[in-house]
C-alpha cells in the first residue's frame, strides 16, 4: 500500500501542498480532481520520489521514499504533467532506453517493448521521432513506459489529456484493466474520467484535500440527487401542478425545450412517485424521463468555490 502522512511542499512563501494524509491499497484507482494550481502535480512529484517534500512522509510498499528512493522507484511508474520524453528517439529507441534503465536486456526487453507497442497501439509510429508525433500519441508513448515494468504503483498525471475521444476510451479501458492488481493514481480535470474510471475520489483545492470518497459518495452530495427530469408534451400549464408536488424542493426550467422540467426533490425524499401519478392522473404524454444519481461538477463546484477556496477556483 501507499501511506502518505501529514505532506507538504512550499515554495519560498507560498504553500503547494498544506498536509495532506491518506493510503490507498492494491485494486484502487484514485483520481485527483482539483482547480488549476490546486497541488495535484505537487503531490504526485512528492509521490513518485522527483521533488522533495517540505514536510511529512511518502511510504510505497514499506519503503520510504526518500530514506529507500531505488527500491520504491522500482515498483512505481509515472507520466509526469505534459509525459516529457526524449524528443529526437524514436518511440522504439525511447521505448528500448526506458527498458534498459528499467534493468531489462535482451528477448526480455524487446517482448518488453512488445507488449507495451500492443497495449497502447503505438505500431504506427514505431520508427517515428517523438518529437513528430501528434500530442495524443506522445501521450500513449509516456504511458507505455511508465508501464515497461509493470510497476505495482501507477502514477499517471492528467494520462487522457490531448487524446481524441476513441484515444480516451482505450485509455481508459487500458487502467481500467491494469488496476486489478496495482495501485492507480491519475490526475485529471475530467469529471466523467472520475466516474468512468475511479474507484475513488479526491477533490483538492489550495494544496488540501476537501473531500475523499467513492464517486457516487460524492455524487449524492449532489443537490441533482436522486432529482428527476421529465419532458412533458401537453399545452396544460404543469409548472404549479409539479412545484406543489410533495417532497420537491425545486423545479428547473429548461431554456430551450418546452416542457422540460427538472424537480430537485428536499433531502432523501423521492419525487418520482408523486410526477408519474400525477403525469398519469392527467393523462400527459412523457417524452422523455429520467432519475439522475447526481452530478459531479455540481459538487465540484460547491466544494472548490466556497471560503478559503473561492481565490484558487476562479
Ligand atoms: N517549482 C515551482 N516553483 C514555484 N511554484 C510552483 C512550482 N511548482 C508548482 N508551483 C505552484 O504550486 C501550485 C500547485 O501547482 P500544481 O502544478 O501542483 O497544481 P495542479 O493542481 O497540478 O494544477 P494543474 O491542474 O493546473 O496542473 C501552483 O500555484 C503552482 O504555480
Amino acid at each position: 500500500m501507499i501511506r502518505i502522512d501529514n505532506l507538504k511542499k512550499s515554495f519560498g512563501d507560498f504553500c503547494a501542498v498544506d498536509g495532506i494524509t491518506f493510503s490507498v491499497e492494491p485494486g484502487e484507482v484514485l483520481g485527483f480532481l482539483g482547480p488549476n494550481g490546486a497541488g495535484k502535480s505537487t503531490t504526485m512529484k512528492m509521490l513518485t520520489g522527483f521533488i522533495k517534500p517540505s514536510g511529512g512522509t511518502v511510504s510505497v510498499f514499506g519503503h520510504d521514499i526518500e530514506q529507500a528512493p531505488l527500491q520504491a522507484k522500482k515498483i512505481i511508474g509515472y507520466l509526469p504533467e505534459g509525459a516529457p520524453a526524449y524528443g529526437d528517439m524514436t518511440v522504439h529507441q525511447y521505448l528500448g532506453f526506458i527498458a534498459r534503465v528499467r534493468g531489462f536486456s535482451g528477448d526480455e526487453q524487446q517482448s518488453r517493448i512488445n507488449r507495451v507497442v500492443e497495449q497502447l497501439a503505438l505500431q504506427a509510429v514505431l520508427h517515428r521521432p517523438i518529437d513528430n508525433l501528434s500530442k495524443g500519441f506522445k501521450r500513449r508513448v509516456g504511458i507505455a513506459q511508465a508501464i515497461i515494468h509493470d510497476p505495482q504503483v501507477l502514477i499517471l498525471d492528467e494520462p487522457t489529456d490531448g487524446l481524441d475521444p476513441n484515444q480516451k476510451h482505450q485509455v481508459r479501458e487500458l487502467i481500467r484493466s491494469l488496476s486489478k492488481d496495482k495501485i492507480v493514481i491519475i490526475s485529471t480535470h475530467i469529471l466523467e474520467e472520475v466516474s468512468a474510471v475511479c474507484s475513488r475520489a479526491m477533490i483538492i483545492a489550495n494544496g488540501r484535500v476537501l473531500a475523499d470518497a467513492t464517486p457516487s459518495e460524492l455524487e449524492a452530495r449532489s443537490r441533482y440527487h436522486h432529482a428527476v427530469t421529465v419532458e412533458l408534451d401537453t399545452d396544460d400549464n404543469v409548472q404549479s401542478a409539479i412545484e406543489a408536488l410533495p417532497g420537491v424542493k425545486a423545479v428547473e426550467i429548461s431554456g430551450s425545450i418546452p416542457g422540460r422540467f427538472t424537480l430537485i426533490p428536499n433531502d432523501d425524499s423521492s419525487v418520482f412517485n408523486a410526477l408519474t401519478g400525477l403525469v398519469a392522473a392527467n393523462g400527459w404524454e412523457v417524452k422523455e424521463l429520467y432519475v439522475e444519481s447526481g452530478r459531479l461538477d455540481d459538487v465540484f463546484r460547491d466544494l472548490t468555490t466556497t471560503g478559503d477556496n473561492r481565490e484558487v477556483a476562479e
